[in-house]
């Protein structure tokens, strides 16, 4: 009996980002693994997720790729209880996560066939332990930046070498890799030490160097100098990192956003056709982003001053904002916004013909690659931005949760493209409406400087993103290649 193709076992965190972006990019490994003789499988470990909704939302998704056609398989770890006494959103996902541990175990021990990888989300990296016990390879897979990865290996460094805040510190952060951090570009996680969050990211870092691998969503060219700091030892110095493949970008499908051709085109891209190209700035802040009224009214005043056409996702705030009851996981969505409130008076009329709002969930992808659109406002999410460069749009980043600060200024200080926006991260991170207007402006305006550095440095991208991912010499694809390889190479039966 021919011994069954190896297997790709995959623990993602169950927040679509992270599962579809994981996915995708284990999909691919599967595609290009047949392609040259190398066969695997994929298994998907679900875990209950802690929210009815990200419960409702993984289901489709295993509906969706269960219907796919290729060989993937999905198996449900028992649930296990929440941590209760959680201080933080990525503590309880780190924690939540690792009470599966014994169950992951069980799971892979029992898989029946050559593991060639325990596939691990960035919270689960501390599971590394569990492969290893288990003899087989562990791979994490970072749905992030090259540069926030540099930043995670570099962490624990910085732990032993920075004794105070960030925000305390003299002058810049030092992330190899990076033009030096101002402690205002931090990621969320790591901006209060005292905090348990700060503590898993550390502690996520150190894990990260136990792995043998780690996927990435990104390409060489898009942030050579993150990858290589991390390849050249800089991250953690006297100690190897272990090989990172840059496989992206992956556009993740996942949002309801796939059209049959023969359904109507959805009314914002139907908009989009009748406006000249490159003319209309796009507004979106990804899955959880959402403003406050006094937030929204500038919004408003900088969209109409700017003259610039536009089409803006404005969400309202997610059911528990008003009892400040949210979800354990940080993952509270946006609901559907009721503009008749939140839109000050007449600005539908007098933005008429120039302007759309639109107030519920919007086909993103479709819309970045609609040739009317110039410019992308974005809570800078990586796979937001990834779409962005993708089609070669320029953005101007607000940035708001996680990681974006980082992606924010990664974007407009070592990638050149974008244009600054100014947040003003003690107050929540507002954007004052002469700000946003001079941002849209930059980014808009044919006469600014900026703006067209900016705009063909996204249009370089694009070619870089698209060069990437192309068989016979793109880097992402050699990075597929020599992954394939590495995973063929190392599957092993688990010991029991
Ligand atoms: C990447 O670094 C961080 C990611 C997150 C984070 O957590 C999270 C938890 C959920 O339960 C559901 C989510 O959707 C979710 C999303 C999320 O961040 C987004 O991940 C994307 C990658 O898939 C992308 O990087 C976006 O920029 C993120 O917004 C949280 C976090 O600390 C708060 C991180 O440092
Ligand atoms: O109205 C929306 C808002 C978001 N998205 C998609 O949701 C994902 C957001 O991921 P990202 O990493 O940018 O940010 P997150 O939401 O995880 O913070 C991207 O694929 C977007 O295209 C979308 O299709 N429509």
């Amino acid at each position: 009996m021919a011994t069954p193709a190896p297997a790709l076992v995959l623990l993602p965190e169950w927040g679509s980002g992270h599962l579809m972006s994981m996915l995708e990019s284990c999909k691919r490994v599967l595609l290009a693994g047949a392609g040259g003789g190398r066969e695997f499988s994929i298994t998907l470990l679900v875990m209950r997720p802690p929210t009815d909704e990200a419960g409702s939302e993984v289901e489709a998704h295993v509906r969706r790729e269960a219907a796919s056609g290729l060989d993937i398989r999905f198996h449900r770890l028992p649930a296990v209880d929440p941590p209760a006494d959680a201080a933080g959103v990525e503590e309880f996902i780190a924690r939540y996560i690792h009470l599966h541990a014994p169950h992951v175990r069980d799971a892979v021990a029992g898989m029946g066939r050559p593991v060639a990888a325990l596939v691990l989300d960035m919270f689960a990296a501390p599971m590394v332990d569990v492969a290893r016990d288990l003899g087989v390879p562990s791979y994490v897979f970072m749905s992030s930046t090259g540069a926030m990865l540099a930043l995670m290996l570099h962490l624990p460094v910085l732990h032993d070498r920075v004794a105070v805040e960030f925000h305390e510190v003299d002058g810049e952060v030092d992330v190899p890799g990076l033009p030096p951090l101002p402690p205002a570009s931090m990621p969320c996680p790591v901006v209060d030490k005292k905090s348990p969050n700060y503590t898993w990211f550390v502690r996520l870092g150190d894990r990260f160097m136990d792995a043998t691998g780690i996927i990435a969503n990104t390409a060489d060219e898009l942030e050579p100098g993150p990858l290589a700091a991390i390849a050249d030892g800089r991250c953690v110095p006297g100690r190897a990192a272990p090989p990172v493949y840059p496989i992206g970008p992956v556009l993740s499908l996942g949002g309801n956003d796939k059209r049959d051709s023969s359904e109507p085109p959805h009314e914002g891209i139907a908009w989009l056709d009748g406006q000249p190209p490159a003319s209309v700035v796009f507004l979106c802040f990804g899955s959880m982003g959402w403003f406050e009224a006094a937030q929204v009214v500038e919004i408003t005043a900088a969209l109409e001053r700017s003259g610039h056409r536009f089409l803006w996702v404005l969400r309202g705030p997610p059911p528990a904002a008003e009892s400040g009851t949210g979800a354990p996981d940080g993952s509270e969505h946006p609901t559907d916004a009721n503009l008749d409130e939140l839109l000050p008076e007449g600005f539908l009329e007098r933005t008429k013909g120039r302007g759309m709002v639109w107030p519920t969930w919007a086909p993103q992808k479709e819309i970045l690659a609609h040739p009317a659109i110039g410019g992308f406002v974005t809570h800078g999410g990586w796979n937001s931005t990834l779409e962005s460069l993708w089609h070669g749009v320029p953005m101007a980043p607000w940035p708001l949760y996680a990681e974006q600060h980082l992606n924010a200024f990664e974007l407009v200080r070592d990638m050149g493209v974008a244009v600054p926006l100014g947040v003003d991260r003690e107050r929540d991170n507002f954007v004052e409406a002469a700000e946003l207007e001079r941002a849209v402006r930059s980014l808009m305006d044919d006469a600014s400087e900026e703006g067209k550095k900016a705009r063909e440095k996204a249009a370089e991208m694009k070619a870089v993103c698209r060069s990437a991912v192309a068989a016979g010499g793109g880097s992402s694809h050699a990075a597929l290649q020599r992954l394939s390889e590495a995973l063929h190479q190392g599957a092993a039966l688990p010991k029991k």
